[in-house]
């Protein structure tokens, strides 16, 4: 039992807890790897352990509810988000830094009803960092309330990014002259910690300014977003318009006068969106 878990935390707090240990004890033992949608989109047989161990005890509470694991899409799984209460899950989010022992490793579940996040928690283990969200009930770290910073200046910005796991020429020249753009601005940095979860948690601490990211998955973001927007933080897609969950493009920011500049200043590179089957752009819908 990790030890941030406390009387206050819901059943879904003690499950992830509980997953973290299986998480932290294979965080240091050798790992079979497996590929995905490309050589930089790892996963393990812990990854897939924690989602369908999450997946029985949730479902063994809540039988009706619907699940998008992003394991068990992997393999196969209709992917749909509909109005019925659905559990979003990231068994964990930084495979690849779990592979290499690199300390960013996260547990990340969101909970929606009628399409709207209810609540969203992002477990950081090796951290023992505890990030929880709930609608209209602020946002948390291992209990302490989370307040965005509220930056209006995007000069004065440490903006948060990943380079996910797409390895083509398009996708890769995107997101790096996107890069080299803010940097000329210039804003005071660029960080990228190799989980889109935890990445996008240091914007409701305050301790970012700015998170955006094409190319990752509802699964990455969806309760991290919640916890940003609880925080005071804005959360909408690159294009500008209302956050989607799906469209795999999201910027969270400290302020709208932040996120918007960052609207301007980056581009995006195709990729299909969660919920399209077979929609024929380069990026699969499910890497
Ligand atoms: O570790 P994952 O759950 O696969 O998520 C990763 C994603 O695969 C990678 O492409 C990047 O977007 C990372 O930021 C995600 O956390
Ligand atoms: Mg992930
Ligand atoms: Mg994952």
């Amino acid at each position: 039992m990790s030890r941030t878990s406390g009387a206050h935390t819901p059943d879904t707090h003690l499950c992830v807890l509980l997953q973290s240990e299986v998480v932290l004890s294979a965080f240091q033992q050798h790992k079979e790897v497996k590929l995905k949608s490309s050589p930089a989109d790892l996963v393990t047989e812990t990854d897939q352990r924690v989602e369908k161990i999450l997946i029985s005890a949730i479902r063994n509470r809540y039988p009706q509810h619907r699940f998008i694991g992003e394991e068990s899409v992997a393999a196969g799984e209709h992917l749909e988000l509909t109005d019925s209460p659905t559990w979003i899950i990231d068994p964990i989010d930084g495979t690849v830094n779990f592979v290499h022992r690199f300390p960013f490793v996260a547990i990340s579940i969101a909970f929606t009803v009628n399409r709207q996040t209810q609540f969203g928690i992002v477990y950081s283990c090796v951290e023992d960092k505890l990030f929880y969200a709930q609608r209209g009930g602020g946002a948390f770290l291992n209990g302490e309330p989370l307040h965005a910073s509220g930056q209006q200046d995007i000069s004065r910005c440490v903006v948060v990014t990943e380079i996910g796991a797409e390895r083509d020429d398009v996708a890769l020249s995107t997101m790096t002259s996107n890069i080299r753009r803010l940097l000329q601005l210039p804003v005071h940095g660029v960080r990228a910690l190799g989980t889109a979860a935890v990445d996008m948690c240091q914007v409701a601490t305050g301790g970012a300014d700015a998170y955006y990211h094409i190319g990752m998955h509802c699964w990455d973001i969806a309760a991290s977003a919640i916890i940003v927007q609880e925080a005071g933080g804005v959360v909408m897609d690159t294009d500008g318009s209302e956050f989607d969950m799906m469209s795999r493009r999201v910027i969270a920011a400290s302020s709208a006068a932040v996120a918007d500049r960052i609207a301007q200043v980056i581009q995006a590179f195709p990729c299909c969106r969660d919920d399209e089957d077979n929609c024929g752009c380069g990026a699969t819908g499910v890497n």
